[in-house]
C-alpha cells in the first residue's frame, strides 16, 4: 500500500493523478460507494467538507464533516479558504482548499463528494478534474433509499428530491456516469476512473 504513495506508474499510466469529483442525487449511495472505494484503496484521499448542516446521529466532527456555524463558513469563503462552495437544501457546504492542493501536489489521487453546483465550480477552476455522476437504478429506488435511510424529516427529504431531479437532468455534463445497483461493483468502476485501473489496490484491501 505504501508503495502507491508516490503515484507509482503501472502500464504507462501517468504517475500524477487528477482530482475526481463524485456527484449524484442525495440518497443515490455516494457515501456508501466512496467508503467502499477507500476500503479498496485507502491511499485515495477523500476531502472532508465544511458544512453548516447539523450533525446526524453518528456523524463525527472532522471525520464526516467539519461542522461550522454560518459566520465561520462566511469567513472561510471571504478568506478564499474554500475551493468551491454551495447551498444545498437550506445548508451550506464547501471544500477546504489547502488539503486538496497538498495531496494533488504529492501526486496522490483525490476525491471530492459534492453536489452539482460545486462540481461545476471545480470544472471551471480545474478543467483537468474528472466529473463522475452516480445514478440510481430507478427513481423509485432513489426514493426508497433516501426515505429508508431515515436520517431526514419529511421536509428535508422533499427538498433533497427536488434537488435530485435537477441533478439527474445534468448527468450529460459529466465525464462518466455509474449506475449504483450494487455498492461494490460501483466502487470498482469508480476505482478504475480514479486511479486508471482496478487491480493494483486489490492486495491492499482493508476490512475497516
Ligand atoms: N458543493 C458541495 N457540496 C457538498 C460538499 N460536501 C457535501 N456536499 C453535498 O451536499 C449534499 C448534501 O449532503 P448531506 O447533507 O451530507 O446529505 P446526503 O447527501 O443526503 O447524505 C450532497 O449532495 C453532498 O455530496 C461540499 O464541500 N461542497
Ligand atoms: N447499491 C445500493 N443498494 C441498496 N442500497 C444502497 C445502495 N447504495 C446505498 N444504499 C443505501 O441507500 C441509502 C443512501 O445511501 P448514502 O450512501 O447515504 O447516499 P448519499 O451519500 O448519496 O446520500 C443508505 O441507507 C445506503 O445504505
Amino acid at each position: 500500500m505504501a508503495g502507491r504513495e508516490n503515484g507509482e506508474s503501472v502500464s504507462g499510466v501517468s504517475p500524477r493523478h487528477r482530482l475526481t469529483v463524485v456527484s449524484g442525487p442525495s440518497g443515490v449511495g455516494k457515501s456508501s460507494v466512496v467508503a467502499e472505494l477507500r476500503r479498496l484503496c485507502p491511499d485515495i484521499f477523500l476531502s472532508v467538507s465544511v458544512t453548516t448542516r447539523a450533525p446526524r446521529a453518528g456523524e463525527v466532527d472532522g471525520e464526516h464533516y467539519h461542522f461550522v456555524d454560518r459566520e465561520r463558513f462566511r469567513s472561510m469563503v471571504e478568506n478564499g479558504e474554500l475551493l468551491e462552495h454551495a447551498e444545498f437544501a437550506g445548508n451550506y457546504y464547501g471544500t477546504p482548499r489547502a488539503p486538496v492542493e497538498r495531496v494533488l501536489e504529492q501526486g496522490r489521487p483525490a476525491v471530492l463528494e459534492i453536489e452539482l453546483k460545486g462540481a461545476r465550480q471545480v470544472r471551471a477552476a480545474m478543467p483537468d478534474a474528472q466529473l463522475v455522476m452516480l445514478l440510481p437504478p430507478s427513481w423509485e429506488e432513489l426514493v426508497n433509499r433516501l426515505t429508508g435511510r431515515g436520517t431526514e424529516r419529511d421536509d428535508a427529504v422533499r427538498a433533497r428530491l427536488r434537488e435530485a431531479e435537477r441533478e439527474l437532468q445534468a448527468a450529460d455534463e459529466f465525464d462518466a456516469r455509474i449506475v449504483n445497483s450494487d455498492v461494490r461493483t460501483a466502487a470498482r468502476e469508480l476505482l478504475s476512473l480514479v486511479i486508471g485501473r482496478t487491480a493494483v489496490c486489490d492486495d491492499t484491501e482493508h476490512s475497516q
